[in-house]
């Protein structure tokens, strides 16, 4: 129970894109329209790699933090002393580099999705917040929301039996109005290599986190397999994966997992079908796109009897009703970091690295490579990546 006076976390955000807005969006939010009486955020630093006049105009986007202090680099906001942890919101080209210019200078970091571009660099991030006794999270968001909970505690509790199967899909329809090309300039993030771009890294990740969270992680820990992994995948223009599908075999647990993302087709339409279906020996339980942000599941039982929930995102009334649902994560930063935590019960960095390794197998199989620069394991402070000149 919370004494009366919540634990402070003081942040600093590097980058200055969509997902960082929306991030300190939700750091705005008060925390008890979520009934989070415990925990308080503070957007104490912003950095942008263009400037630090980019960095002051963020400040009036997300209509908050007026008096957080700008940078016009990283490595000046990674030395702030009033920063407690850095929220890492480059594209996936740059996650290794600049989460490692964080971790270097003795900040907790929470790193957005995907960790890494290979497992070898997650696997040097988590040495490294190890050796330094830092905390480090991959912020997949989604297995933070009360939804996502209260589905694993379903199938803990054994509501569908055992679970054989979860078939998940995050799709988004990205085709040009005009041609066979998608809508995203050659040069964005999306389908760019040299930012790590296309599905399974960008939108991949999602599906494979239904098939893990619920084949891979409430497994005792001592029984836990990485999966092998079977995949194939169609190339965009640029040499991005546009279009994968990948098969997880849990042979140890008789389960299979089947994920898959495509940027030429939505999940569905109209959004009748489920984006998730988590099946086992006496029923399943369907998750509603998007698989990134879902605010209905189903339980159906094997007789068909069934019965939906929906779980909607709580909205901030003194924040123009905002509330996108980042802000679940953050809370568990804070509560990790109150409590001595180096790492999230509910992501532990093992888990985050066999997905990766999941993700690098997938990608080797359809033939999707990336340049050394955003590949290589070796830190350089002085890297394009963290320097901004990339
Ligand atoms: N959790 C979620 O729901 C979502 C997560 N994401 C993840 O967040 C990350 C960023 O995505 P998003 O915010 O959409 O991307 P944006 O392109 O909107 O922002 C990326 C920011 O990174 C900085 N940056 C530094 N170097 C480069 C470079 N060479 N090219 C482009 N940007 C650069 C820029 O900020 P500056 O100039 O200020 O340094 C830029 O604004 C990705 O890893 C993505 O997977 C994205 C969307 C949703
Ligand atoms: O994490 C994400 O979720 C939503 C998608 O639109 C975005 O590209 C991806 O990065």
């Amino acid at each position: 129970m919370a004494s009366g006076n919540p634990y402070t976390l003081k942040w600093g955000i590097m980058a200055t894109g969509g997902i960082a807005e929306t991030f300190c969006k939700d750091l705005l939010c008060s925390p008890a329209v979520r009934g989070a009486d415990d925990v308080r955020h503070e957007i104490v630093a912003v950095a942008s790699s263009s400037s630090s006049k980019r960095a002051a105009e963020f400040l009036q986007k997300i209509n908050g933090a007026f008096d957080a202090k700008t940078y016009g680099s990283y490595p000046e906001l990674v030395v702030d002393p009033n920063v407690d942890i850095i929220y890492v919101a480059t594209p996936h080209s740059h996650h290794f580099q600049n989460t490692m210019l964080a971790l270097e200078a003795g900040k907790h970091v929470l790193c957005e999705k995907a960790f890494t571009v290979t497992a070898a660099q997650a696997k040097k991030l988590v040495e490294t917040a190890k050796a330094k006794n830092l905390f480090l999270m991959e912020a997949v968001w989604t297995r933070y929301f009360p939804l996502s909970i209260k589905v694993r505690e379903l199938i803990t509790s054994g509501e569908i039996g055992t679970v054989f199967r979860t078939i998940g899909d995050l799709s988004i329809n990205s085709n040009a109005e005009e041609g066979n090309g998608l809508s995203f300039a050659d040069s964005h993030r999306m389908v760019n290599p040299d930012l790590a771009g296309g599905a399974t890294l960008d939108l991949g990740v999602y599906p494979l986190t239904w098939v893990f969270q619920t084949l891979y992680h409430l497994q005792p820990e001592q029984d836990k397999e990485a999966p092998t992994v079977i995949a194939s995948s169609n190339k965009y223009t640029t040499g991005a994966d546009e279009n994968t599908a990948i098969i997880c075999s849990f042979p140890g647990h008789n389960s299979i997992g089947i994920a898959s993302t495509t940027m030429r087709a939505d999940t569905d339409p109209e959004n009748v079908v489920p984006a998730v279906r988590i099946q086992g020996s006496k029923g399943e339980i369907q998750v509603f796109a998007p698989a990134y942000r879902p605010t209905k599941y189903r339980v159906v039982k094997k007789n068909g009897e069934a019965q939906t929930f929906d779980v909607p995102q709580p909205a901030d009334p003194a924040r123009n009703n905002w509330g996108h649902g980042m802000f679940w994560e953050a809370d568990e930063c804070a509560r990790c970091l109150r409590d001595g935590k180096l790492e999230s019960a509910t992501l532990p960095w093992k888990e985050s690295i066999v997905i990766m390794e999941t993700m690098e197998e997938a990608l080797r199989q359809g033939g999707i490579t990336y340049p050394e620069l955003i590949t290589t394991d070796v830190y350089d402070p002085k890297s394009p990546l963290n320097t901004g000149n990339q």
